[in-house]
């Protein structure tokens, strides 16, 4: 096969387009308007491509991200996205080509980690990655939640909900979601794009038509925003003439505990709504037990949301905090020659310092492995049950959950 790996250049681009819209399964062809959109918006040099007999076959982007680490520090990350390979190629080892050129280049670069959201679980562990962030949604049955139905939507501990327009949102959206960055560990850049895509105020192509949601803002006691919700609702009713319409959270963000229980109140207090859909949430998010019965809100998924990549360990590490004060030397493998090797912590509360050591090992693991446990989110004990790291020294798997496990889990809210 003569299809050979390389960067697009603008003229590829159209064709570079259609084989996106092609591999995620999107049968219409992207029309002039689309076409120059993303070009505007997409850097040609992060972009490649498979061309066989002139044809684009198989598609992949990367982009600087930012993301959130424990401690609140961001780490620049190596973004991946429009993966595909077309049904015709698949299984040649072109995405393994593609995914070599971009992860050398992003080490190149001085990136720390690579971030995905995966398609489909079996895809990225061969390449090293590993979830770092899992994700959970709950349909809410309103009239179960023991919610009393005679309250207004306000808070009633001095805060309070207003509604706003998309340019509200868009003059204190970006401020609030720096705030969140600057707190929650998964957390990835919105850029302004982000902001005008998800107000209306940003192109779309005709297949992914805009419809105008609601959006809620939540003032604490000295009227500062500190929460902003984005919800949609359907328009369903029973035979008997009863209201029976879901609320779907598009975006919930909260920067303080009691903002969260004031927006989530005040979406189950809408006249009409017997059900919330919340959308994507941590796994450990307050909403079920901010309910009098939590059992009002049932469980629709459980799954790994944001995948995670180390490319330089030692950078990665030193950038977040950990739980308590301890030295691990940890021998991380990497069959791709990235980032493995043998590698001394010493954590504390407020910082770490990390280096390549020949001391011997208290743990070994993969370095998909080190990814999971990043941001905090699993338990170095469980990977051992699973045989997926080893504990070379007695107790090392339980002090390196107590230092590398969060009280609370990471979230990353956002998909690309
Ligand atoms: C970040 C994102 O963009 S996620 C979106 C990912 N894209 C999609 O899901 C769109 C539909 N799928 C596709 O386009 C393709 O099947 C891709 C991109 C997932 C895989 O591309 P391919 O070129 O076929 O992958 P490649 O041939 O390099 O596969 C390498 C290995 O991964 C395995 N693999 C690839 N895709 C999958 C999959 N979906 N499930 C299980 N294993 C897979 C292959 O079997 C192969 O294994 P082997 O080395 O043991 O033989």
């Amino acid at each position: 096969m003569s299809s050979e790996v390389r960067t697009v250049t603008a003229s590829d681009f159209p064709d570079w387009v259609k084989a996106v819209y092609r591999g995620f399964l999107m049968a219409v062809t992207p029309t002039d308007e689309d076409v120059a959109d993303r070009l505007s918006r997409m850097e040609l040099a992060r972009l490649q491509g498979v061309f066989d007999a002139g044809r684009c076959v198989a598609t992949f982007r990367s982009f600087d991200q930012e993301l959130t680490v424990p401690g609140g520090a961001a780490v620049r990350a190596d973004a991946i996205s429009a993966v595909t390979v077309a049904p015709t190629h698949r299984r040649r080892g072109l995405l393994s080509r593609m995914m070599a050129g971009d992860l050398a280049a992003a080490k190149e670069r001085g990136d720390a980690v690579a971030s995905l959201i995966a398609a489909e679980y079996p895809i990225y562990g061969r390449y090293g990655f590993g979830p770092a962030t899992w994700t959970a949604e709950w349909e809410v049955s309103v009239p179960r939640a023991g919610l009393d139905p005679r309250r207004s939507g306000q808070p009633e501990d001095g805060g309070r909900i207003e509604l706003v327009g998309p340019d509200e949102v868009r003059k204190t959206g970006p401020e609030l979601h720096a705030r969140l960055a600057a707190r929650q560990p998964g957390v990835v850049t919105r850029d302004e794009q982000w902001w005008k895509m998800h107000t209306g105020a940003a192109f779309r192509p005709a297949h992914e038509p805009w419809t105008e949601p609601f959006y809620a803002v939540h003032r604490d006691a000295d009227g500062e925003i500190d929460g902003l919700l984005t919800y949609s609702a359907d328009d369903k009713w029973g035979d008997a003439k009863q209201p029976q319409n879901t609320a779907t959270v598009r975006d919930l963000i909260a920067l303080t505990p009691a903002a969260e229980r004031a927006l989530w109140h005040y979406l189950a207090s809408v006249d009409w709504i017997t059900a919330v859909r919340s959308g994507y949430r941590a796994p450990d998010d307050l909403l079920p037990l901010l309910l009098p019965d939590p059992r009002a809100a049932r469980m629709i998924t459980n799954a790994d949301w944001m995948w995670l990549r180390m490319l330089d360990v030692p950078r990665a590490l030193e950038a977040r905090t950990y739980g308590t004060e301890a030295s691990l030397v940890l021998d991380v493998r990497d069959d791709a020659g990235l980032a493995g090797g043998r590698f001394l912590l010493d954590a504390s509360a407020s910082g770490a310092r990390c280096a390549p050591t020949t001391r011997s090992a208290d743990l070994v693991l993969g370095v998909g492995e080190l990814a999971t446990l990043y941001l905090g989110d699993e338990s170095v004990r469980r990977l051992v049950a699973l045989g997926r790291a080893e504990e070379l020294r007695a107790g090392a798997a339980g002090t390196a959950d107590a230092v590398f496990r969060t009280g609370r889990r990471p979230w990353c809210p956002d998909v690309f």
